[in-house]
């Protein structure tokens, strides 16, 4: 009998990292580990719980020691609000974090990591775009210039390690995901979530939007992404691969909006806030790498992720039917 694979999954109470943890536990094949920080641990049976602060340099060797697989879903992060009042919250800590993962990795001889980069590298575009059409030249949307530098840098430092022979890398740049578990406050979370919340909770019949609704954005339900990474630490047997995951389709805040309060069956009228924070880009991602080399696609429709994360949310959130 094949001893079971040990995965380490940083994040684990976070978005990602839990939605990976309650998935990848179904496995016979797999041992789960999973780091929460100061979030509590919830119930997942097979899961072996670890407590730690990933931006000390021990705590990161302790749980890295005796690891197959790191799947580094750890992350400072969150929606346009933060992003355009208080960018410096995402830089530090994730490069701090990261380059002590990256560094015990490979003195500890783990097989192989995963990262969840992001897509703020890519310029503003309505067409989909691949991996290599990112221009190192070409200057940065200037909100996205903190944090998207540091995943760069941290893109790299992956690269470089897969260099050195002992640790795989798979970097992910992923487009806006969205499901069960993500953030659902209005300060914090990203479109997806924060108009959930705002749709399920109007209470004037009236859901105010940040923006003007032209900027568009590539989503895809957190379940695909899971998918990419069971594909990724199963079929992936060179030293570094970068791809993209999204849905390729840019849709445009306003159209994400009405589809939202359509589903809620819900009778609102939607306004336009230009004074709130928005980030003016158009995201669409080009995925024929990851279909080419790990058979992946994204498979939930936008109308369908939708349905499912209003229904999630009812469940976790609404309770004034009970
Ligand atoms: C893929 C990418 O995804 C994220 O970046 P983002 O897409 O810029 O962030 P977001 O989802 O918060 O905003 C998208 C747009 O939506 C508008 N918007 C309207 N109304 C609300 C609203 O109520 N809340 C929020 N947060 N935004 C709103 C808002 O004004 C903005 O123009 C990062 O996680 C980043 O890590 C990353 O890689």
């Amino acid at each position: 009998m094949t001893a079971k694979r040990k995965v380490l999954i940083c994040g684990a109470t976070g978005f990602i990292g839990r939605n990976l943890t309650e998935a990848l536990t179904l496995r016979g094949d797999l041992e789960i580990h999973a780091v929460r920080f100061t979030r509590p641990a919830y119930d997942c049976p097979g899961i072996v719980w670890h407590q730690g602060d990933l931006r000390d340099a021990d705590t990161v060797s302790r749980l890295l020691d005796g690891m197959d697989v790191v799947i580094q879903a750890a992350a400072t992060t969150s929606g346009s609000k933060d992003i355009v009042t208080r960018p410096h919250i995402h830089v530090t800590d994730n490069a701090v974090m990261n380059s002590l993962l990256l560094r015990a990795a490979h003195d500890l001889g783990v097989a192989h990591f995963v990262f969840f980069s992001c897509t703020m590298m890519y310029p503003s575009s309505g067409t989909p775009l691949a991996e290599t059409d990112w221009d190192p030249a070409e200057a940065l949307n200037d909100r996205y210039f903190g944090i998207g530098w540091t995943k760069i840098y941290v893109e790299k430092m992956c690269e470089f390690f897969s260099r050195l022979g002992t640790t795989r890398h798979t970097v992910i740049r992923h487009s806006n995901v969205y499901g069960p578990h993500d953030k659902f406050d209005l300060e914090r979370s990203h479109v997806f979530g924060a108009t959930v919340t705002k749709v399920m909770t109007a209470a004037d019949g009236v859901v105010t939007v940040w923006g003007s609704g032209e900027e568009a954005r590539d989503l895809i339900h957190v379940a695909d992404l899971v998918d990419f990474v069971r594909r990724a630490i199963d079929l992936q047997k060179t030293p570094y691969e970068l791809f993209n995951a999204g849905a390729g389709r840019a849709v445009a805040v306003r159209d994400l909006v009405s589809m939202i309060v359509a589903a809620s069956g819900r009778d609102l009228t939607v306004r336009y806030d230009l004074s709130q924070p928005t980030i003016r880009t158009a995201l669409c991602l080009d995925c024929s790498k990851a279909r080419r080399e790990l058979g992946w696609t994204a498979t939930i429709p936008l109308e369908e992720g939708i349905r499912r994360t209003i229904s999630w949310w009812r469940d976790a959130f609404d309770r004034r039917s009970d």
